[in-house]
C-alpha cells in the first residue's frame, strides 16, 4: 500500500462519506455514527474532495479542512483522508474504480445525504456508481419526498433495500441502494460560511 494511504483488509466494510467538508460540521458526524451502526460497518473513510466537480468555487486549502475535520470526528473507526488527491481522480465513479483496484476484497458503501439524491443523475458516470457499490443514503432536511422521486431513485427503486434489512447493505451485490431515516441535524457547511465563521482564504 503507498504511504499515506489508509488501511483496510480483505472482507472489511467500509462506508466511503465523500464531501468537500468546507467546513466538516455535527452534520457530517450524526451521518457517520449512524451509518457505522445501522449499516453494520467496521469503518468510514471521509474522503475529503479536492473539489467538486460541480461547484465552480473552489473550497479551502485541503490541510485546513482536514485539520479542522479532525476537531469535529475523533473516533477511532472514521479515517479522515485526502485520498483522492493522492490517487489524483476527483469523480467519484473514477474514484470507486480506483479503490476497488487499490483494495481488493474491501466491501466498500458509498455513503450520502439524501440532498445528494436529488442531482445524482448529473454525476458523472451515475449509473456506474450505482451498479458497482451499495449505496447508504441517510436522511437530511429538506425536501424528503423529492428526494425519494429524483430520477436516480425512481431508475433504481427496484433495488432499494427495506431499512429493516441496513446491515447487510455492504454484502448486498449491487446495484442496491438503502434510505435511512433518522433524526435530522439542521447544519450546512454553506450555513456556517454565511455567518463569517468560515473563511475560504486564509
Ligand atoms: N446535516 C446533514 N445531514 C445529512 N447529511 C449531510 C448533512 N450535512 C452534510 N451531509 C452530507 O455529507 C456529505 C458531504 O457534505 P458537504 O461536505 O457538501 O457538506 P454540506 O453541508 O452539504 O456543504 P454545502 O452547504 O457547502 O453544500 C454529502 O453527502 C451531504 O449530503
Ligand atoms: O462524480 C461526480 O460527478 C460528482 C458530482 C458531485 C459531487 N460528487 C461528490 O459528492 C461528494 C459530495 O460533494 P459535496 O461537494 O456536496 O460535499 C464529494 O465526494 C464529491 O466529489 C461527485
Amino acid at each position: 500500500m503507498r504511504a499515506g494511504l489508509p488501511r483496510a483488509r480483505p472482507g472489511q466494510r467500509v462506508g466511503l462519506l465523500g464531501g468537500s467538508f468546507d467546513p466538516a460540521h455535527e452534520g457530517h458526524a450524526h451521518i457517520t455514527r449512524q451509518a457505522l451502526k445501522r449499516f453494520g460497518l467496521d469503518a468510514v473513510w471521509w474522503l475529503v474532495s479536492p473539489g467538486n466537480p460541480l461547484k465552480s468555487e473552489g473550497p479551502a486549502p485541503m490541510a485546513r479542512r482536514i485539520a479542522a475535520a479532525r476537531r469535529v470526528m475523533d473516533h477511532p473507526r472514521v479515517t479522515i483522508t485526502d485520498i483522492e488527491a493522492r490517487i489524483g481522480t476527483r469523480y467519484t465513479a473514477e474514484t470507486l474504480a480506483r479503490l476497488r483496484a487499490l483494495y481488493p476484497g474491501v466491501r466498500f458503501v458509498w455513503l450520502m445525504g439524501a440532498d445528494n439524491l436529488l442531482g445524482f443523475d448529473r454525476w458523472e458516470s451515475w449509473r456506474s456508481i450505482l451498479d458497482s457499490v451499495p449505496v447508504g443514503v441517510l436522511a437530511r432536511p429538506g425536501q424528503g419526498l423529492a428526494q425519494r422521486q429524483s430520477r436516480a431513485a425512481l431508475a433504481y427503486a427496484r433495488h432499494r433495500l427495506p431499512a429493516e434489512q441496513a446491515r447487510s447493505l455492504a454484502t448486498q451485490r449491487p446495484p442496491v441502494w438503502c434510505y435511512l431515516s433518522l433524526p435530522k441535524i439542521d447544519i450546512s457547511s454553506s450555513q456556517i460560511r454565511a455567518l463569517g465563521q468560515w473563511q475560504r482564504t486564509p
